[in-house]
């Protein structure tokens, strides 16, 4: 199943994830985690300069044989003021194997507010040739969009968030969908697996009896049936074959998606960049 982005290109619904946040993943687990998720179908690879695996994933890439133009692959640069982002694109494309990426990202909004739409026109840039089919941004909230979009000539295509239950950003989707930016969503499975016991648990048992899925098919298809994409990951195929076959299995009652927001309000939880999305230590402490 595919997804519009906001500039009219196609991307696969689901794409699998190569970040792994607070751990290090060593580079013939990268190759075979991707080899895994390619062999299963999954052709949406979303990587980041960051995650510092692109070679890794550049090798599987190479060695499955698969056409180009059948792989959809998403890579960020990091967002640091300052960064050369034709210098951290060109090493992203060596590493990865390709002549271009179809999605390249801002991955974090370090970038002051009048300093973003310099920073954005250097994506701009690199749109323009022809190597970044699309551009777009990643943890931005609705200030930093604004910031961005006061002199920006193309708008972002996605924003990519942290979205679950306990992570709904007030109105941030609605402002995004609104201005034509797409949502996709990471970290859809908090609620299950790093933030139990909480208010969402019964619902998410209550509705995977009812519709004969397991609990994370709830949580993707919450997001989904908003309209928006999802990245996730798992080493085990089954698990990720389980995330792809729950889209056509069942559709969530729009009381039923109100019903996992409405509680899921009352629980608050980030599994990414503890404290606020300004907060550096992380992923300084990730690039040293
Ligand atoms: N743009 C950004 O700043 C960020 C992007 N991402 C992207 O999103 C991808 C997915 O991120 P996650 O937060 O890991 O997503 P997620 O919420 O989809 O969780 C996936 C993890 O849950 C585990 N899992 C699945 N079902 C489970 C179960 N029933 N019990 C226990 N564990 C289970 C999987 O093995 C996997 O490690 C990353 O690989 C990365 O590509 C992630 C974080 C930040
Ligand atoms: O992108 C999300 C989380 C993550 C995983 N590994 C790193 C490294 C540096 C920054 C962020 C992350």
């Amino acid at each position: 199943m595919s997804f519009k982005l906001g500039d009219g290109i196609e991307m696969p619904l689901i794409g699998y994830g190569l970040g792994s946040a607070n751990m290090v993943i060593e580079h013939k687990d990268v190759v075979s985690a991707t080899d895994m998720a390619l062999k299963n179908g999954f052709h949406h690879l979303d990587c980041a300069e960051a995650y510092k695996n692109e070679a890794a994933v550049g090798e599987s890439i190479k060695a499955s044989g698969i056409p180009r133009e059948s792989l959809f692959i998403t890579t960020k640069v990091t967002g640091f003021p300052g960064q050369n982002v034709e210098e951290a694109f060109s090493s992203s494309l060596q590493k990865l194997g390709t002549d271009y990426v179809d999605l390249y990202l801002i991955h974090l909004p370090y970038v002051a507010p009048d300093e973003m739409s310099s920073f954005w026109s250097q994506l701009e840039a690199i749109h323009a040739t022809g190597r970044a089919r699309s551009i777009g941004v990643s943890n931005f909230l609705q200030k930093h969009l604004e910031a961005l979009l006061e002199k920006a000539t193309i708008k972002p295509a996605i924003n990519q968030i942290e979205y679950h239950p306990y992570l709904q950003h007030g109105d941030l989707v609605r402002y995004c969908q609104e201005r034509g930016i797409p949502v996709s969503a990471y970290g859809v499975l908090t609620a299950i697996t790093k933030a139990r016991p909480g208010p969402v648990d019964a619902i998410y048992a209550e509705l995977a009896a009812k519709y004969g899925v397991g609990e994370n098919d709830i949580a993707i298809k919450w997001c989904i049936d908003q309209g928006i994409a999802v990245i996730t990951t798992s080493s085990n195929p089954e698990r990720l074959n389980g995330f792809r076959d729950s889209v056509d299995k069942f559709t969530l009652a729009p009381e039923e998606i109100q019903r996992i927001s409405e509680l899921g309000q009352e629980k608050h939880y980030r599994a990414v960049y503890g404290g606020t999305m300004e907060s550096s230590q992380m992923i300084e402490a990730e690039l040293e």
